[in-house]
């Protein structure tokens, strides 16, 4: 009946429960009392008794029913609320702190849309469920046994058969929740999958058009809806049948409590008011359940959206530091060896060092493992083999370091820089909530971006969704400019001058390069003509390092990097060439 770990995590929900649940039993005793004046009142017109002293007595007590129904609606709904902003509140916060705990790579655990359906819808079924169908569950325990106290006085029989009428309700909901249970896990299935492909080509829109595979992924999208909507209609039918069955339950047993109460009436056990009150009260024996029952869907819905909030607060978080310094010096790789899938190792047994100042440099052909050695040093993993140490001699196991001290010691930037929409000030500002308007001009300046954006607006000027409004080079300067304000001791540049124009990757060199005379600098790129200033260049070589020196050294040895950085060198020269000669031809017949 109950998700049991729900009632447990929110067991301090049980006063207002509680309190809903009173007032619901007040509102209930009020309309006992009603009902039965109502009687009282029809056997007095029948048998010619009603006064005008009746009249006033019965509008009088009419007007005190109301008023109480009134109160007794707005008390049920002030403590139903406070339930429901304590669920919604704290279940978006834990799934919050979840993610930020599960860390930027938490998509490889659960996919974007799942979590974004979880947290909004799900955790609107949880609201429902815990600030409507638990107290109702407990109501509708109370009400029939409060209902036989009372009507057991009049006629035990009669009250005892509709007291024993009153389980078929939640039996037939029992038969009922067997099958629900696992078609609401089936529902939910199909219902993150259509999320995450509907989210996943909606982003990936432009590239569907570009190479004309729209028509085939939205074939496969409508497959999947269908899908969707075959077992939205199963959980449905589901739904209408159950509710058949209840109502079947609910008025048969209403009817037998009528029809009983007559007999008695005709048998002389009942007054005409005690057998008008028995026939209106019959109904009501079964309301309070047969409301349950149309929760009940909902309370499936979320069982099944609780399984899947507390599968995302379950899943296995990174091991976390403690340690709250980051000490300054070297970073060093000793004997480092990593895999994302066992049998698979991506880095095998590395050792490099990070001076504090000046730049090191990770190149390599695609695939060798730069970026993971990246995703290391951010501590995104770590179940590494060996030590990666921070502090020199101080030696520190990376992972120790507790997680916002090493975000606030190493920045790193990528190939695409996140931009928010807002403006150019709010997305400086995450790179440092103290600088001033001045620190934010002086960074714009620093990579070539003050005139661009001086006449849109300056600070304030608007960015859309992703920086959209901005070419891929300011993009990459801006987003530059944000990690300059960090003024973190260590920079990780992960090809972050690749894609974009030549102005603004020779703009971030020499950003880059005037960092590194007071910072450490980790500069991961595939252009070697980038690294050829690095103090110290790592060439690597699927997942293990082959050589490393400066550019002069490693020219000299002859070895992976001087094969790479001639081909290179020649591939650069010969485009350069051809592009004159083009030029030239272009000049010559005048276009
Ligand atoms: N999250 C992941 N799960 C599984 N395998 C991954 C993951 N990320 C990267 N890999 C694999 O690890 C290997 C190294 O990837 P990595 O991104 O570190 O290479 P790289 O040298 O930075 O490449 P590039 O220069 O193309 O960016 C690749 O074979 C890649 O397919």
């Amino acid at each position: 009946m109950f998700h049991k770990r729900l009632l447990k995590e929110f067991s301090d929900t049980k006063k207002y429960t509680a309190a809903v649940v009173f007032f619901q039993w007040i509102g209930m005793a009020a309309n006992l009392l009603f009902l039965y004046t109502t009687a009282r009142m029809m056997q007095n017109v029948i048998f010619g008794i009603f006064t005008a002293q009746t009249a006033v007595t019965y509008l009088v007590l009419l007007g005190v029913f109301f008023a109480v129904r009134w109160a007794v609606s707005a008390g049920k709904n002030y403590f139903s609320v406070k339930t429901a902003d304590l669920v919604k509140e704290r279940l978006r916060d834990e799934i919050f702190s979840k993610l930020l705990r599960l860390g930027g790579n938490y998509h490889q655990r659960v996919s974007t849309s799942e979590v974004v359906q979880v947290s909004t819808e799900g955790v609107e079924q949880l609201e429902f469920y815990m600030s409507q169908y638990v107290p109702q569950f407990f109501f509708s325990m109370l009400a029939p046994l409060t209902l036989f106290a009372v009507t057991g006085q009049m006629d035990l029989l009669v009250a005892g058969v509709l007291l024993i009428c009153v389980p078929l309700i939640p039996l037939s909901i029992m038969g009922v929740q067997k099958i629900a249970k696992r078609l609401l896990g089936k529902y939910w299935g199909n219902y993150t999958q259509l999320g995450d492909s509907f989210l996943e080509n909606l982003q990936g829109l432009t590239t569907l058009k570009i190479y004309g595979a729209d028509g085939e992924y939205a074939r496969r999208m409508d497959e999947s809806a269908e899908r969707f909507r075959k077992i939205t209609m199963r959980v449905l039918i589901m739904q209408l049948n159950s509710i058949s069955i209840m109502d079947l339950a609910a008025y048969g047993g209403a009817a037998a409590g009528i029809l009983l109460s007559i007999r008695s009436f005709l048998h002389g056990n009942l007054t005409f008011a005690q057998c008008f009150f028995m026939v209106l009260v019959s109904v009501e024996f079964f309301l309070p359940l047969r409301m349950l029952g149309s929760f009940f869907h909902i309370a499936m819905n979320g069982n099944a959206a609780a399984d899947k909030i507390f599968g995302l607060l379950d899943l296995d978080e990174r091991e976390k530091g403690e340690y709250g310094v980051f000490p300054q010096g070297e970073l060093r790789f000793e004997k480092v060896s990593f895999s994302y899938e066992p049998e698979r190792p991506i880095l095998k047994d590395i050792s490099l060092r990070v001076r504090e100042r000046g730049i090191t440099a990770l190149t390599g052909e695609s695939g060798c493992g730069k970026s993971t050695i990246a995703s290391l040093l951010m501590g995104e993993y770590s179940d590494y083999e060996g030590r990666i140490l921070a502090g020199g001699d101080a030696r520190r196991e990376l992972r120790e370091i507790r997680e916002n001290v090493r975000f606030s010691a190493i920045t790193r930037i990528n190939h695409n820089g996140y931009i928010f929409r807002g403006t150019v000030e709010e997305n400086l500002c995450m790179g440092n909530q103290n600088a001033s308007a001045a620190d934010m001009l002086k960074v714009l300046r620093q990579v070539d971006l003050y005139e661009d954006f001086e006449p849109r607006g300056g600070l304030a000027m608007a960015l859309s969704e992703r920086g959209e409004n901005l070419s891929g080079g300011q993009r990459q300067r801006l987003a530059l400019a944000r990690a300059l304000l960090h003024d973190s001791p260590i920079y990780i540049f992960d090809e972050a001058s690749s894609n974009v124009d030549v102005e603004s990757e020779n703009k971030i060199m020499e950003v880059i390069r005037r960092m590194s005379k007071e910072k450490s600098v980790v500069l991961i790129s595939h252009r070697l003509a980038n690294v050829m200033d690095a103090d110290r260049i790592y060439v690597l070589d699927h997942g293990g390092i082959c050589e490393s020196g400066s550019h002069r050294e490693l020219m000299a040895d002859r070895g992976v990097y001087y094969r790479l950085f001639t081909a290179q060198q020649e591939l650069e020269q010969y485009q350069g060439k051809a592009g004159k000669e083009e030029f030239a031809e272009n000049e010559a017949v005048g276009k």
